[in-house]
């Protein structure tokens, strides 16, 4: 396999387009909110919804009708020229790199609405050269619009070879800026024998040892987490990438407490958001991809005691140090980058007082 050098890995891969970054902005985005730019009634509600979520996606892919595509690409060009979206990100999911719309998508797009264009969402990436293709394409495009700062590519990791190839996905370009489960079509590529959008499944579970022999007594089962292992590898790969990981779908849009559980378990794995697929969750987004008051307080504590950060202090009983610090710290960012763009949240993390 051949390898860039770092000055190549950082060049513009075409003349006359923007330099790569050199880091990825940490930008909040707890609710990456899709919408369908061919649906009237749906794209009527987004330039309501600016300022209420961190990013709106208009959606080209799946959910999108084959014989609506033009019209959702065409919607989605009209909405970004028309609307002035202030903090929140615009993101589009193009059609697959296999499909007959994807290239018309790229085209349409950056050269029409590459400067209101934050993100572009990669759909079934399966390698290394999914990447590459998309973001010498941007580069080309960028370059014919004067589009003048990078486009960032988002990747889907819904096949099992992108699972397999995950790393290197998180690697690809300098354009990477994170990765999203797909858990449904991630299911049907894997042949899991599943039938939902996300979430967990009842019939996936470990079972309470029976108690004096009875196999047949009242034993306790535990539902088990479906998509633990590949969260858990995606979340390492974009670490090491220094990009941002989130969970995707969650198709129940009733089961609003179980969507909080996925969104949470997504959280605490270090995952910095999700997305939403009707309004009503974006406010368990918000909530759950927010540190909560709680945690805040108890992270500023320990920050204080630690003074320099270094040694060992007892707080509550529980040891701190070097390594807890840096937990606290993660956290204390993450507040910081939240307050700075939602006012209610900052009111509620500024009222914080701590005790020593
Ligand atoms: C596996 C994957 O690829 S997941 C990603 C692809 N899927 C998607 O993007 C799905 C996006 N969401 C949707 O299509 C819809 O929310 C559905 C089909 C799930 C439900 O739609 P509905 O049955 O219309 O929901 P509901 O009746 O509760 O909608 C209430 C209102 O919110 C609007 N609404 C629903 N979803 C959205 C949305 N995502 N964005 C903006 N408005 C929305 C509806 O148009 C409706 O408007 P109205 O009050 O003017 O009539
Ligand atoms: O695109 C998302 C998925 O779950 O499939
Ligand atoms: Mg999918």
């Amino acid at each position: 396999m051949s390898h860039k050098s770092p000055k190549d890995f950082f060049a513009p891969l075409a003349v006359g387009a923007p330099a790569p970054l050199r880091e990825i902005p940490a930008r909040p985005s707890r609710a990456i909110h899709f919408f369908d730019p061919s649906n009237p009634k749906m794209a009527a509600k987004v330039p309501a919804m600016v300022g209420t979520v961190d990013v709106l996606l208009g959606n080209l892919e799946d959910a999108v009708k084959a014989d609506n595509k033009i019209a959702a690409r065409e919607g989605l060009v009209e909405i970004a020229k028309s609307t002035d979206f202030g903090p929140t990100q615009l993101w589009t999911r193009i059609n697959s790199l296999d499909s007959p719309w994807v290239l018309d998508d790229l085209i349409t797009l950056v050269t029409e609405i590459g400067d209101k264009l934050d993100v572009v969402m990669v759909p079934k990436v399966q390698g290394p050269e999914d990447i590459h293709y998309v973001d010498r394409l941007l580069a080309q495009l960028e370059a014919k619009g004067g589009v003048q700062r990078p486009i960032l590519i988002h990747a889907i990791l819904e096949t099992a070879r992108g699972v397999a190839n995950v790393e290197e996905i998180a690697l690809a370009s300098p354009r990477m800026q994170g990765i999203s489960l797909g858990p449904a079509d991630l299911a049907a590529d894997r042949k899991m024998k599943t039938t939902r959008v996300g979430g967990g499944h009842p019939g996936y579970l470990v079972r309470q040892d029976p108690v004096d022999g009875d196999i047949h007594g009242n034993r306790t089962v535990f539902q088990q987490d479906l998509w633990h292992y590949t969260i858990a590898k995606m979340v390492d790969a974009c670490a090491e990438a220094g990009i941002y990981p989130y969970y995707g779908p969650f198709g129940d849009i009733t089961d609003v407490v179980a969507a909080e559980d996925q969104f949470r378990n997504a959280f605490l794995l270090g995952c910095v958001g999700t997305w939403s697929l009707h309004p009503k969750q974006i406010e368990i987004a918000n909530r759950v991809f927010s540190p909560s008051v709680e945690d805040i307080k108890h992270a500023r504590r320990v920050v204080k005691a630690m003074g320099d950060g270094t040694g060992a202090v007892m707080l509550d009983g529980k040891m701190e140090d070097d390594a807890s610090l840096k937990q606290c710290l993660v956290l204390v960012e993450l507040a910081e980058e939240l307050a700075a763009i939602d006012p209610k949240l900052k009111e509620l993390y500024d009222a914080i007082e701590i005790e020593d």
